[in-house]
Parts: C-alpha cells; structure tokens; sequence
C-alpha cells in the first residue's frame, strides 16, 4: 500500500506549547496520524526538536518544521510502499543529513514516522502493537507513575524531578492502577492538610511547597500507609534525578536548599537515599558526564535497583552501546522524540535488551492525547512504562490505553510485574 499524502499542521501539547501533528494518508485513503511530544529537561545528546526561535512572543512555534515535513519529506515518500518503516525512516535521516536530526527537525522527522507506523497498521486492519510487535508482543507493563513533580516540571519547587510509584506487588495490570490512584490521592490529602500542596506540576503531579528534597519521602510513606499498603513490599519508590539539570560539570546543587555537592557528596547522597528508603529505581543519579559515578553506583547498587539512564543515553544507539560496554547502568529511558524514528526507537530497545537491561517506555513532560508510547511498550515486550502522574487526560490516555490493549489481547496478554526486575537483579 502506497503513500499518497503527507501533510502536517500546528497542534498544541499538554502544556499549551506548540508541537507537530502529520497526518500520513495511503492510497486507500486510510489516514494515521503522528502526534510529537516535548520535553523540558531535554538532554544535551537528544536529536533536535525544531522552532521557530526568532518568530513570536516565546519562539516557540514550528512552522519551519512542518514546512520541511511538507516541502522536503512529503515529496520524497509519497509513492513508496507504508510497509517499509526501516527504509522510509533511513531516507529522512538522509534527507536531513546531519548526526542530530538537525536540519529538517526531529519533530518533523518523528511525526512522519510515527504517521507512518499507524497509517500502516490500520491499512492491515490490526492494532499498532501488533503492527510494531510483528505479533511477538503481548507484555502489559508495569507502570512507574509520578506523585509529586519538581525540577524543570515545577518551577524548581524542589530539586529532584520525578517522586514515582512502582506497585511491586501488583498481580495484575489492573491492580497497579488501584492502587497507584489510592496513593496519589492520598499523597495529594496529606500535603495539603500541612499546606505543602501548591497546585499540579507539569505532568499531573502534586506541585510540593517543601523547603528540602527528603520531605517528600515522608509524605509517600504515610500515603502507602494511609492506603494500606506496606512500602517496599506492595510498592516502591522510584526516583528521577534528573540530575544533569543540577551539575554544573563540578558540583552538584540543590537551588531549593541552596546546598551544593561535590561528586563524591553527591555519590554519598544518594547512596544513603537507596539505603534508607524503600528505592526499586533511579533514573538519572548523576549527569550524563559524570561517568565514573554511574559506574561506581551500578557496581554497588546494579543487582538490587533498576539504574535508569535518561539524559546520559538519550534512547541513542551509539551511547547505550558505550554504556552497556562500560556497565554504566542497567536500564534505559526510551523515548522517541530523543532519536526521532520509530524504528530507531525500536532498535534501541533490541539492543538494551539484547544485553540484559530493561528498556523503561517513556513519555515527554510535554505529551498529546496520543497512546503511541502504551502500543510501542507491549509491541516490544519491555515489560516498563513511564508516563508522568495518574491526573491528566495526557497521561489517563496511555494508562487507559493498556487496559483495552490487554482485552484486545484476551488470553494472550501477559502480565508479570515486578518479575521483570529478576532480569537485571539475578546478574
Ligand atoms: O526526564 C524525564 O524523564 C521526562 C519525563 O519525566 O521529562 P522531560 O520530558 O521534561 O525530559
Ligand atoms: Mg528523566
């Protein structure tokens, strides 16, 4: 089935910010649509996001992106066949030419691919997981879902980005939502009673008024407590440092606490957080230069907690090779719109779990109503999904997109949970 047209158009995200919308149509009319997330802690190593810097009030437009989807991507795949994700994507990386996906945008780039990957699957009449999955994929994932927002996401209220919930004892997909929505708003309850509630960070979560970074701890406790569950069995903590966001390439700061970290501080701090708390996953403890770190952390810490690396592998090939020789970690973030192709995204996937890591599907903190992500987690069977908080439709639209996944799957769907740790802690 052939490509007939390749259009595209301004939409906004969850923040209001304006993003991509291509809407890819086939010769038999049927239409899929990519939908481009954004970040806003983005990594010095993503592929680049296009905008219109010097036009408007915020610069924050992307018509010079939409118009390269139109003028310089359009005209060279229409025709071909909507079957060959690899080939189309590999000819708009030539087409753009440079390392980063910075000519033509990734966003441009991405929205393609993405249009391209569900025009495909609805033309064959099956689901995007299916489609993505070549029919291997049938694991529902264990969600890691946000309590509390800080960082980048909530105007530096705190320093530590992501609070997150991993429901460890959950025995089925439906009971991780039970009891995440039991904790979040029994978090939510117990903030405000003390006044420490401000409002909703950027993706759902309670936006704290704290004067440090441990305080928040104190609330998740009582907030599993409170919805009786026992912290570390029936749930976990996960945490996103985000901490390239607090290094200046010497020193690690806390702007909230007006406290600063020498490496070793750092390192120091957060063995004592892993050790003191009911931790299962971090992501990010330390920049995405600061090696020798992530080495030292996954030698002490790799058999018993999920180490994510976001910024420092920016779902990128090349730097998840280096850290998987380098045994920098043991898992991976993988987003899209860090590399800009589904099928690039694919392979990342492959690769992380060809050497034993997870892949950890994720969202942007600037996302769309689109459930891409929810497909693109059961497809490759990465058993993770990360998606922000449990309160706005942005982020319902994945977690809710799972469930029907799992009745589509009927008999097939698989479910298992925290087993899915047992991959990196038996190593
Ligand atoms: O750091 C992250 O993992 C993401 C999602 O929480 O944030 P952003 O999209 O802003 O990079
Ligand atoms: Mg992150």
């Amino acid at each position: 089935m052939r490509i007939k047209e390749i259009d595209a158009y301004q939409i906004y995200d969850s923040r209001g910010f304006p993003t991509i919308e291509v809407e890819v149509t086939l010769e038999n009319d049927i239409k899929g649509y990519g939908l481009v997330p954004s970040g806003a802690s983005t990594g010095q190593f993503e592929a680049l996001e296009l905008r219109d810097k010097e036009k408007g009030f915020r610069g924050k437009s992307v018509f010079k992106a939409i118009g390269n989807v139109k003028k310089i991507i359009a005209p060279e795949l229409v025709g071909k066949s909507v079957f060959d994700q690899k080939d189309l994507d590999e000819q708009m990386i030539k087409l753009d030419g440079s390392k980063n996906k910075s000519n033509l945008g990734a966003n441009a780039i991405l929205g393609v691919s993405m249009g391209i990957a569900k025009a495909a699957a609805k033309s064959r009449q099956i689901p995007l997981y299916e489609y993505l999955g070549e029919g291997k994929g049938n694991l529902i994932p264990l969600n890691e879902i946000q309590i509390l927002g800080g960082g980048a996401h909530a105007a530096w209220a705190i320093d530590i980005q992501d609070f997150l919930v991993i429901a460890i004892g959950a025995k089925s997909y439906e009971e991780t939502l039970e009891m995440t929505y039991n904790i979040y708003h029994g978090a939510g309850e117990v903030m405000k009673s003390r006044g420490k509630c401000v409002g909703i960070a950027d993706e759902g979560g309670w936006w704290p008024d704290y004067n440090n970074n441990e305080e928040p701890f104190e609330v998740f406790l009582e907030a599993i407590e409170r919805a009786g569950y026992v912290a570390g069995k029936d749930v976990a903590i996960s945490l996103d440092i985000a901490s390239s966001d607090l290094f200046d390439g010497e020193k690690y700061h806390f702007r909230s606490e007006n406290r600063s970290f020498t490496k070793e501080q750092f390192y120091e701090l957060m063995v004592e957080w892993c050790e003191k708390y009911p931790i299962i996953s971090v992501e990010d403890p330390f920049a995405d230069t600061d090696f020798d770190n992530w080495k030292r952390f996954t030698k002490a810490f790799g058999t018993k907690i999920q180490i994510i690396g976001d910024d420092l592998f920016t779902t990128n090939i090349e730097r998840i090779r280096y850290g998987i020789e380098h045994q920098l970690a043991n898992a991976v973030l993988i987003k899209l719109n860090q590399i800009g192709t589904v099928s690039e995204t694919i392979s990342a996937i492959r690769l992380t779990q060809s050497a034993g890591w997870l892949p950890v599907i994720s969202a942007r903190s600037g996302e769309t109503e689109d459930a891409f992500i929810s497909h693109l987690a059961v497809a490759t069977n990465a058993g993770q999904l990360k998606v922000g908080s449990f309160a706005r439709s942005e982020r319902m639209v994945k977690w809710n997109e799972n469930l029907r996944i799992q009745r589509s799957l009927g008999s097939n769907a698989r479910f298992v949970g925290a087993e899915i740790y047992e991959e990196i802690f038996r190593q």
